[in-house]
């Protein structure tokens, strides 16, 4: 829509750039001599940034930001996405969704004596993860702790990697509402997808395979289970990545986004602070758009969501709005 060429003209009169939409009201206006309606904004004409509850710091960048990304068009697009509490939702029938962690955490796989450790250790550290006072950097030791121990739990439960599917099939893990669309559509329009993530990879490309599926244009960068050739698990692959070193992990990652250089715009999507520093190894990056899902601690969060997130979507357990967004650049 954003390169139909009829309008490219009148488009270039609004911003100096096609923004098609934005170009196609203006152009209405100017054929039929009336006043444009209130809306001529893409943000404004977008029904799913009108809900209550999206919230958008500054309009007038993330306007910006969308005509630029819509101009661009899909050659120049890649989306960068957490996984845990992003792709997958944050709650299904009024229960909150097993994390891909927890998907072990809460099978029977798991002795009860283990689950019992495992448990006090998301109650000492899942509130530091999300507290909204302490920095990213006072969280880093802890977040370390948190993994160290958690995995080593892990490994002493006798874990079978022919388990894991069942695992999968008997949690509560969902994802997001429209995360089928997406994923099919990205593929068809050859868009590369990255999901960065600090749960366990293993899991989250079971549940994306139980629920739809991995395409050739996915790439997961995440915590891998190490098996030895009896299928039992003995550790995790690699150096741990965790809520708030993502940094780290893109720029390990930087062949994956070399190979990528002319994509120079983003889609960010994420449901953390650390989630934000995802992109961090993207060489001659032009344009990010982030959005970012906040799920929980909603009140204390939400100020720094919207400073740190160009659109902050609240206890939304859909892809209605990148979607939406996503549509109208393929
Ligand atoms: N033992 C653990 C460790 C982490 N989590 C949660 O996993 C999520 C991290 O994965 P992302 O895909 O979001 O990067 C994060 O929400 C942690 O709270 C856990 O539940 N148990
Ligand atoms: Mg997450």
């Amino acid at each position: 829509m954003a390169r139909t060429s009829g309008w490219n003209t009148t488009a270039a009169i609004v911003t100096g750039a096609a923004c098609a939409l934005a170009g196609a009201a203006l152009a209405g206006y100017l054929l039929s001599g009336r006043r444009p309606k209130k809306r001529t904004k893409i943000i404004e004409m977008m029904d799913e940034l009108q809900k209550e509850n999206v919230h958008i710091r500054d309009p007038e960048r993330v306007e910006k930001l969308l005509c630029q990304l819509i101009q661009d068009g899909k050659s120049k697009l890649q989306v960068i996405t957490d996984f845990d509490y992003t792709i997958t939702r944050w709650a299904y029938k009024g229960t909150r969704v097993a994390a891909s962690f927890n998907v072990l955490e809460n099978s029977s796989l798991v002795p009860e004596s283990k689950k019992q450790i495992l448990d006090e250790l998301r109650d000492t550290y899942y509130p530091i993860e999300i507290n909204a006072k302490m920095t990213i950097e006072e969280k880093i030791p802890f977040m370390m702790e948190w993994y160290t121990k958690g995995t080593g739990v892990l490994v002493e439960c006798g874990l079978k990697q022919s388990d894991l599917s069942l695992a999968v099939k008997e949690s509560n893990a969902r994802m997001r509402d429209g995360c089928d669309w997406q994923f099919h559509t990205l593929h068809e329009h050859s868009v590369p997808m990255l999901i960065f993530s600090a749960g366990i990879g293993d899991i989250l490309e079971e549940i994306i395979k139980q629920h739809s599926q991995m395409y050739a244009n996915m790439r997961v960068v995440s915590n891998y289970m190490d098996f030895n050739h009896d299928g039992m698990l003995v550790g995790f692959k690699g150096d741990l990545v965790h809520t708030y070193n993502k940094n780290e992990g893109a720029l390990r990652n930087s062949d994956y986004f070399t190979t990528l250089k002319e994509r120079r715009n983003i889609i960010l999507m994420g449901d953390s602070m650390g989630d934000l520093r995802m992109a961090d190894g993207v060489p001659n990056m032009q344009h990010i758009l982030k959005i970012g899902f906040l799920n929980d601690n909603i009140e204390e969060r939400l100020e720094k969501y919207k400073e740190a997130y160009d659109i902050v979507l609240v206890s939304d357990d859909t892809m209605d709005v990148p979607n939406a967004i996503m549509k109208k650049i393929l």
